[in-house]
């Protein structure tokens, strides 16, 4: 039987699982930030990653209607805020959009997502989805990622703005707002969840969505180094870049 564990025991198990699985430790993030991928293998991943940023306020919406005090729903509220803006041309998609189009894609076709990866939008469904079938408590430890991005995202600025001359400050302005937002939105969801996980059981299913949810990031990332870097097999229908 597994033991229960007090919540400071709960939160460093969490951490080993972003310290031992979280995306930080993919080979396509290592190329990405250390300048090593062309300019059409950036576009790659913004395109695809693209479908993730537009299908996150989607799955902030499901876990929204679901919160049952208005305390809570307006802490979770503010991350749609966050995504879509008060208004047109606010918000991390609109800031996502700068990224995109700074590198030289069409927002057309970027919005239109008909050429991300099959397996980009398999992941990201399975997230939406997850979030709106599992318990709550399981949908909030799956937005815990979240606990480890700012790292991630420092590096990746400083190696994007150091190694690519196709992005600027400016483009790069989506990750910017998400030092500041991902660790309020983390604290958040770790206080729920040591707070509301209060069996072994729901312990164990906390563990096991954080353990989901690196999986839904990872797999996003093995299909972009599986297509784009080696052995280069674009999907039929999927962004062929051409620089
Ligand atoms: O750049 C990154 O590596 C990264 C990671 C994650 C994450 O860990 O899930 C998110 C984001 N960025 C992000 O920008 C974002 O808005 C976001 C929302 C969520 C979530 O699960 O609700 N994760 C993330």
């Amino acid at each position: 039987m597994t033991e229960l564990l007090s919540a400071a025991q709960l939160e460093e198990r969490l951490r080993h699982v972003g310290e031992t699985r979280y995306h930080h430790l993919h080979p396509f993030h290592k190329l990405l930030h250390g300048g090593k991928l062309t300019k059409g293998q950036v576009q790659a991943w913004a395109l695809n990653r693209y479908y993730y940023q537009a299908s996150i306020p989607r799955k902030d919406a499901t876990l929204l209607a679901r919160l049952d005090n208005a305390a809570d729903r307006r802490a979770w509220r503010q991350r749609i805020i966050d995504h879509d803006g008060m208004k047109e041309g606010e918000g991390g998609i609109a800031r996502w959009l700068m990224l995109t189009g700074g590198l030289g894609l069409d927002q057309d076709y970027v919005e239109g997502c008909r050429g991300i990866l099959p397996a980009t939008r398999f992941a990201v469904d399975a997230y939406v989805h997850f979030v709106a079938e599992r318990s709550v408590l399981e949908a909030v430890a799956s937005s815990l990622t979240e606990m480890f991005s700012p790292m991630i995202i420092a590096n990746r600025v400083a190696g994007m703005l150091a190694n690519y001359d196709f992005v600027s400050q400016q483009t790069l302005a989506y990750f910017q707002n998400r030092l500041t937002e991902a660790p309020r939105d983390a604290d958040f969801a770790l206080a729920y969840v040591k707070h509301h996980a209060r069996t072994p059981e729901q312990q164990q299913q906390a563990i096991a969505a954080l353990t989901f949810k690196c999986d839904v990031l990872w797999v996003q990332l093995d299909a972009l180094y599986h297509a784009y870097v080696a052995p280069g097999h674009v999907p039929p229908g999927s962004f062929v870049p051409q620089e």
